[in-house]
């Protein structure tokens, strides 16, 4: 059902279009049924009946393919749409609620669940022939002998109501078992992922394999056996009921009513008839059941991906970029959210405030991590270093200071303007940042200016990386490099944008110390010559003389703002 109003909500016009043309198809088909009858009836056949019989075969033949064309456009278009409305909402989700959400529920939605809806959608132009046959057999059945067509109806709905019992244990099911998909498709990324360390310890990779992985595939094995072999009983169950209402019918209700042999034969010919799109339709019914459960699982990912603000609509008006970006946090503070945060526990004064955390690690009391609140500045033409232990909050900063993620206190300021939903797009424009994980695309999508590729020639050969990648038209010649010259490639991107605020996210961990050298000698100077607001989070304390600010971060937050630059330049 549920299917079906997704269908209508795509287009109810061409809705109007198959039912009508299925219909026809139905009608047509129940007249050939009318038309064999009398040909095998004893009673004088019109003159013109094997004209009839063309005419009515073709006018199935033809609505039949037009409803199934119909529907096949139809269904196509509804997954076109599914997969747009899909990737939309990624892009345009807050990166904080798609953290939350985990790639591997998101791939397994764009995928899996694509795919289940697509196959039952695709089984619906088959269905809605057989279900317009089945109606015109049972019109034709009433006309036919009333106590018949009376006993068959109760027969059927019997079946129906059996096959109904079982099938609400089959859906819950194949609920579960797409819940265990999710998990299954966390285990694929992890053996994809993590196949070098899976290789390397035996130990890991057999408590890998039997816990997790084939743990999981055996219990969706035998979610799916267990579905399947329940739905072929319930179509066992239902097949019985209609042999003994055939049974009741040919050799009681007969005898008993003494039905002409004309009508008996018709009723034979009718029930003959309707096995087929019966049968059809019940092989259709775990894709039904399927396509239903992956249509509920995308309808909730895309309701999880739109509570959240949606980014596609944040407001971006085209002006040009900050000359020289001032940029300030102004008592900024973030925390991540846990899923499900234990309540505090019942006592006298409830739970206290919580507090900053100046001597030590925060007490683990089930809520996310906090950043902030924080006050600092970066000034255009400087380098500031951002540095901290592990799980200090250095990235959690980054992506505030990019505008990726929503501070929930206090406010962005760029050259005296306040960052907020109106102008935080704008904001992200102005901002260059390399994450520890990072992104290469293989072409140099949105350079729509001319000659983009001398450009990127002139960076390969000063990233000293000419000898390994070319380009043409846009386009890298390889992006299977290493780490360390992937990483290059990303600051070449981020050179091409030639934007006012360069972040790096320990960009110099996989280079070379020559090329370190180069990277926080040379590069970093020359976009600070340039006027660039450069923030750099670095563990190298080789080079903390290079900052011109350096920012101690320390459980999430400043401990300490010193000037290495400066207090070189006083020495
Ligand atoms: N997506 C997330 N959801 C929930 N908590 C997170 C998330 N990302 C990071 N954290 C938590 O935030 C804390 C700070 O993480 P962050 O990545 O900012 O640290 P970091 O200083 O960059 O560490 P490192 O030097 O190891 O890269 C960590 O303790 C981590 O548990």
């Amino acid at each position: 059902m549920q299917l079906i109003k997704f269908l209508i909500s795509v287009s109810w016009q061409r809705i109007v279009a198959i039912i009508a043309a299925g219909l026809v198809c139905g009608a047509a088909n129940t007249y050939l049924l009318i038309l064999i009858r009398s040909v095998v009836s004893p009673e004088p056949q019109p003159p013109d009946m094997l004209t009839r019989f063309a005419v009515t075969g073709v006018v199935v033949l033809a609505s039949g393919v037009l409803s199934q064309v119909l529907l096949i456009r139809l269904a196509q278009e509804a997954i076109f749409q599914l997969r747009a409305d899909l990737s939309s909402g990624v892009v345009s989700a807050p990166l904080e609620q798609l953290e939350r959400l985990g790639t591997h529920r998101l791939i397994a939605t764009l995928t899996e669940d694509v795919r289940s809806l697509s196959q039952a959608v695709t089984a619906i132009p088959s269905i809605c022939v057989d279900v317009t046959t089945i109606i015109g057999c049972f019109v034709f059945l009433a006309a036919v002998s009333g106590p018949i067509f009376a006993i068959t109806v109760a027969g059927t709905l019997v079946s129906i109501a059996c096959v109904e019992m079982f099938l609400k244990r089959v859906r819950k099911i194949y609920h579960e078992a797409r819940e265990n998909e999710d998990v299954l498709l966390r285990s694929f990324q992890a053996v994809t992922l993590g196949i070098k360390e899976l290789k390397l310890h035996r130990g890991r990779r057999r408590d890998f394999m039997d816990r997790h992985l084939l743990g999981t595939a055996g219990t969706l094995r035998a979610q799916n056996v267990e579905a399947g072999s329940k739905f072929s009983v319930a179509q066992g169950l239902g097949q019985t009921f209609q042999l003994l209402t055939m049974a009741l019918i040919l050799f009681v209700l007969a005898a008993a009513m003494h039905v002409p042999q004309e009508t008996m034969v018709a009723y034979v010919l009718i029930t003959t008839f309707l096995s087929m799109p019966m049968q059809n339709f019940m092989h259709r019914i775990p894709d039904l059941l399927r396509g239903d459960v992956a249509l509920k699982k995308i309808r909730g990912m895309n309701l999880s991906m739109t509570s959240g603000p949606n980014e596609d609509l944040l407001p971006y008006t085209e002006r040009p970029a900050a000359g020289e970006a001032r940029l300030e946090l102004a008592n900024v503070s973030y925390s991540y959210e846990m899923h499900t945060p234990p309540p505090p526990p019942p006592g006298p004064g409830g739970p206290g405030p919580k507090g900053p955390h100046p001597m030590g690690p925060p007490p683990d009391d089930g809520s996310g991590f906090a950043l902030g609140p924080i006050d600092l500045t970066f000034e255009p033409g400087q380098i500031t270093f951002i540095v901290g232990g592990n799980g200090s909050g250095k990235s959690t900063l980054a992506k505030l200071i990019t505008g990726l993620y929503v501070p929930r206190t206090g406010s962005l300021v760029l050259d005296d303007e306040m960052i907020d939903q109106s102008n935080v797009e704008w904001y992200r424009q102005n901002t260059s940042a390399i994450f520890t994980d990072f992104h290469l695309f293989e072409d140099y999508l949105g350079f729509d200016r001319t000659g983009i590729d001398d450009e990127v020639r002139h960076y390969l050969e000063e990233l000293q990386i000419a000898h390994k990648v070319t380009v043409k038209d846009g386009q890298l010649s390889t992006i299977a490099l290493s780490q360390g010259q992937r990483k290059r490639l990303a600051l070449l991107t981020a050179l091409l944008e030639d934007r006012q605020i360069y972040l790096f996210d320990e960009w110099a961990a996989d280079q070379e110390p020559r090329f370190r050298e180069v990277f926080y000698k040379e590069i970093l100077v020359n976009l600070r010559n340039r006027g660039k607001t450069v923030i750099v989070i670095t563990h190298d304390d080789r080079y903390f003389d290079c900052a011109d600010q350096l920012v101690k971060l320390e459980y999430g937050q400043v401990a300490e703002v010193t000037y290495p630059a400066k207090s070189l330049q006083v020495a």
